[in-house]
């Protein structure tokens, strides 16, 4: 049986490319961008000023003077004007006017009739927001692989761009198996239950901005064939809550492999969601078969399905988060055990993981106190208050 890093790493080893799409600036939040942006003039463009106040010439008052006549008036949006040898009045925003150097804000001024005095020190160059100090013409903004967020967008807007070029969301089917299962606006008997792990997973992929459509298949092998043949021809992959354990009607394996589909892994060292199972369809279409126990299944979605999709979208992976475990642990089995912590930063600025009360994989409860999975290495059994570990964020 794999370990969970040599299951992960065979995951990751199929991403696919879903595409590029242009998109709207006004939609591109959340997207993963596929171009680099180019400054297509320096930032700040122009010499800018910083406080409302006078642009004066540092030499004249380096040479005694501290009364300035007033020449102008230089507000933002004005083209630059030329000062002879007084000051010229300018506001936050505006050009620096030719001819000065030195900006000095109304608070350290009085003003005389028609002229300016000089009240406080100044400095030379003081107030200005210097042409190109920011980002130089031509010089890369943004990497291609970043996910836009309202920072990126103010850098788009600036450099003009109405449209960004983005990663193509995937086409997903969620599939929910299982005779038990009726929908949720239905009520159930008590030998069934509402199809709550398809929705679970469906918000996971909106996370990533994916859209999902939700199927609901019974467990008869003619209908998942069927079915399956159907999705894996209009999807770009499926993920299946259930049907992948030792059960009588745990049909996926079988089902898949009448297919076509090349199963990579089935089970892997870790509790919850050993019978997780990954294959790929000739064209490539992958197929999550995810435990049909709630837990299990969310797990494998934030530890195996999400970096797949962000790798496909071709989105910079992040590297893991590290927690401290608060309380000590005991799990005595060799497999990486993911334990469902609450994590809060101390006062002293660490990050630290508590374990969430919970009565195993079909608990999914316990999921809405915790927001992160603590993932236990399989090589020990106890685990100390204190140790870190890395943890898998779903909230
Ligand atoms: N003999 C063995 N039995 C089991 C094994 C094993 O290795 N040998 N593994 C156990 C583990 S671990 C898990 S996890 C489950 C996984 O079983 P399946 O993937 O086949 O899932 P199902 O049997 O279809 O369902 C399990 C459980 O989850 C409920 N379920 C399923 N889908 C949904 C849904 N969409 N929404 C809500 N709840 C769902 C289902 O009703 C079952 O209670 O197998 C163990 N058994
Ligand atoms: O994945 Mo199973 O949930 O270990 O119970």
């Amino acid at each position: 049986m794999l370990s969970v890093s040599e299951a992960f790493n065979i995951v990751l080893e199929t991403v696919v490319d879903f595409g590029t799409e242009h998109v709207e600036i006004t939609q591109a939040n959340g997207r993963i961008l596929r171009e680099s942006i180019i400054a297509d003039r320096p930032f700040p463009p122009f010499d800018r000023v910083t406080m409302d106040g006078i642009a004066i010439s540092f030499s004249d008052y380096e040479r005694g003077k501290k009364v300035f006549n007033i020449e102008a008036l230089q507000a933002a949006g004005m083209p630059a004007k030329t000062l002879r040898n007084g000051c010229i009045e300018v506001m936050t925003g505006a050009i620096l006017p030719e001819n000065t150097d030195t900006i000095i804000p109304y608070e350290d001024i009085s003003r005389q009739e028609n002229s300016f005095v000089i009240d406080k020190p100044i400095k030379k160059g003081q107030n200005i927001h210097l042409k190109g100090s920011d980002v130089v013409i031509d010089a890369i903004m943004l990497l291609p692989g970043i996910k836009i967020t309202a920072a990126e967008i103010a850098v788009l807007a600036t450099v003009g761009k109405t449209k960004a070029l983005v990663s193509r969301l995937p086409k997903v089917a969620l599939v929910a198996t299982g005779d038990e299962l009726v929908q949720i606006d239905q009520t159930p008997l008590p030998h069934q239950l509402r199809m709550s792990n398809v929705f679970a997973m469906h918000s996971l992929l909106l996370n990533l901005g994916v859209n999902a459509s939700i199927h609901h298949l019974i467990d008869e092998k003619e209908v998942l064939q069927k079915s399956f043949t159907e999705l894996f021809a209009s999807n770009d992959m499926i993920i299946c809550s259930g049907g992948v354990s030792a059960g009588k009607f745990d049909y996926i394996p079988e089902v898949l492999k009448g297919l076509g589909v090349e199963t990579r892994f089935h089970k892997v060292k870790q509790r919850p969601g050993k019978p997780l199972l990954f294959g790929v369809s000739a064209q490539k279409v992958p197929f999550f078969g995810l435990p049909g126990n709630p837990v299990s299944g969310f797990m494998c979605m934030c530890r195996y399905v999400l970096p797949w999709i962000k790798k496909s979208m071709k989105m910079n992976l992040e590297k893991p988060t590290h927690a401290i475990l608060n309380i000590d642990f005991k799990f005595d089995k060799p497999l990486t055990f993911f334990l469902p912590v609450k994590t809060e930063t101390s006062n002293d600025g660490y990050l630290l993981a508590d374990p969430a009360a919970t009565n195993g994989s079909g608990d999914f409860a316990t999921l809405t106190s915790a927001n992160a999975f603590m993932e236990l290495p399989e090589d020990k059994d106890e685990f100390k208050a204190g140790e870190v570990y890395s943890v898998w964020f779903y909230k």
